[in-house]
C-alpha cells in the first residue's frame, strides 16, 4: 500500500514557564500511514498523542525529525502539504455557534470552493450520514456536545481531503451518542476509503474502526501493529482456569505479585482465575503456585479478550512490548 504520511524521528519538548522544567512529550517517533488506512493512536494520559497529531496537522512544529504528507515536507511545502489534511481536535469545535447546523455546513462547503450544486449535494449527504437532518435548522449553540461533535466531524469531511485526523472523537460523550458516532464513522470508513488517524481512549472505537494501532507511552512508540494481530496474539495467552478449591492467602499474594492484572472469584469449593499471560511460558509459573499447595486444576479454557485488556497489558509498568 502506498504511503500518504511519513513521520520520521519527530521530537517535541516543552519548557514549563514557571519552573523551566523540560518535558519531553514526543521522543523520536516514526511511523507511516498508508492510503485508505484507519490508524488508531493510543496511549495513556500525557503519552504524547495530541502533540503528535498537532505536529502532523501543522499546529505545532517538531523540534527534530520530519513529516511528509503525500510526499511533501510540511516544513518546506507547508500549505501544499496541509491541503491534504482536515482535523477535528479535542475540545476545539470549529463551528459557528450562532449559525444553524445546515448554515454551518453550507458556509464551510462554500468556503472550500464547492459549486452551488455540489454544496447542496454534499450538505444533504452529510446531514443524512450524520443523522443531523432533524436538527438542521437548530443553532449550534443549543446543541448537545454529542451533536456538536457530529457536526464538527461532518464539517471536516466536507473538504474532501484524503486524510482526516480525529483527536478523541468520543471523549466526554455519553454511551449512546458514542455508539452512534462509532457506527457513523464505521460507515464512512467503509464507504469513503479515506485515510483516518484517530487518537482515542475509547477502546471499542479502536477495535471496531482501526486497521492498525500505534501505542505511544511516555513519548515513544511501543507498538505498531495490526489490531487483528494484537487481538490474536493476546487471545492465545488469555485463560480462564477453574480450580477445585479456594486459594490460600499466600497463593493470592503470589498471584498478585507475579500477575497483577489477573482476577479471580470463588466459592467454598471452587475458584475461577482469569489471566492474560505476557509470555506463554508464564503458565508454568502459574501452575507452580497452584501445585505448591496441591490445588487441583479442574479445567483450562482460552478466553476471548477485548482491546481494552490488550491495551492495559501493553502499557502497564515500564515494559516495552515486543511481538514475540
Ligand atoms: N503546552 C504545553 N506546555 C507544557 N507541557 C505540555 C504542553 N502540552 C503538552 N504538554 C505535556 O506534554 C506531555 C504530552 O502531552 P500530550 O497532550 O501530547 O499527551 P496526550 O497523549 O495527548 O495526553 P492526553 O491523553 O492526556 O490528552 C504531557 O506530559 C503534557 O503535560
Amino acid at each position: 500500500m502506498e504511503k500518504i504520511i511519513e513521520v520520521r524521528g519527530i521530537n517535541k519538548q516543552y519548557v514549563k514557564r514557571k519552573t523551566k522544567e523540560v518535558i519531553t512529550a514526543v521522543n523520536d517517533v516514526s511511523f507511516d500511514v498508508h492510503r485508505g488506512e484507519v490508524l488508531g493512536l493510543l496511549g495513556p494520559n500525557g503519552a504524547g498523542k495530541t502533540s503528535t497529531i498537532k505536529m502532523i496537522c501543522g499546529l505545532l512544529q517538531a523540534d527534530a525529525g520530519s513529516i511528509h504528507i503525500n510526499g511533501l515536507d510540511i516544513k518546506k511545502k507547508r500549505l501544499k502539504a496541509l491541503k491534504h489534511i482536515s482535523a477535528v481536535l479535542e475540545g476545539n469545535r470549529n463551528l459557528y455557534w450562532r449559525l444553524t447546523v445546515r448554515e454551518n455546513l453550507e458556509y464551510f462547503a462554500g468556503n472550500r470552493g464547492l459549486s452551488r450544486k455540489d454544496v447542496k449535494e454534499q450538505v444533504e449527504k452529510l446531514l443524512k450520514q450524520f443523522r443531523l437532518k432533524e436538527k438542521e435548522n437548530e443553532l449550534v449553540n443549543g446543541l448537545s456536545r454529542g451533536m456538536q461533535q457530529k457536526l464538527a466531524i461532518a464539517v471536516a469531511l466536507l473538504a474532501n481531503t484524503e486524510v482526516i485526523l480525529l483527536d478523541e472523537p468520543t471523549l466526554g460523550l455519553d454511551v449512546e451518542i458514542s455508539y452512534e458516532l462509532r457506527e457513523i464513522l464505521k460507515m464512512i470508513v467503509k464507504e469513503e476509503k479515506r485515510t483516518i488517524i484517530i487518537s482515542s481512549h475509547d477502546m471499542p472505537v479502536v477495535q471496531e474502526l482501526c486497521d492498525r494501532t500505534i501505542i505511544i507511552n511516555k513519548g515513544t512508540v511501543v507498538v505498531d501493529e495490526k489490531v487483528e494481530n494484537l487481538l490474536k496474539l493476546f487471545e492465545t495467552r488469555a485463560y480462564s482456569i477453574k480450580l477445585g478449591g479456594t486459594l490460600s492467602v499466600a497463593q493470592e499474594q503470589q498471584l498478585l505479585v507475579k500477575f497483577p492484572l489477573c482476577t479471580y472469584e470463588g466459592s467454598s469449593h471452587e475458584t475461577v482465575v482469569n489471566i492474560n499471560l505476557e509470555k506463554s511460558e508464564d503458565i508454568y509459573d502459574l501452575f507452580d503456585i497452584f501445585k505448591a499447595e496441591g490445588t487441583v486444576v479442574e479445567s483450562i479454557d482460552r478466553t476471548t479478550i477485548d482491546f481494552e485488556q490488550v491495551f492495559m497489558e501493553i502499557v502497564k509498568g515500564e515494559k516495552a512490548y515486543a511481538m514475540a
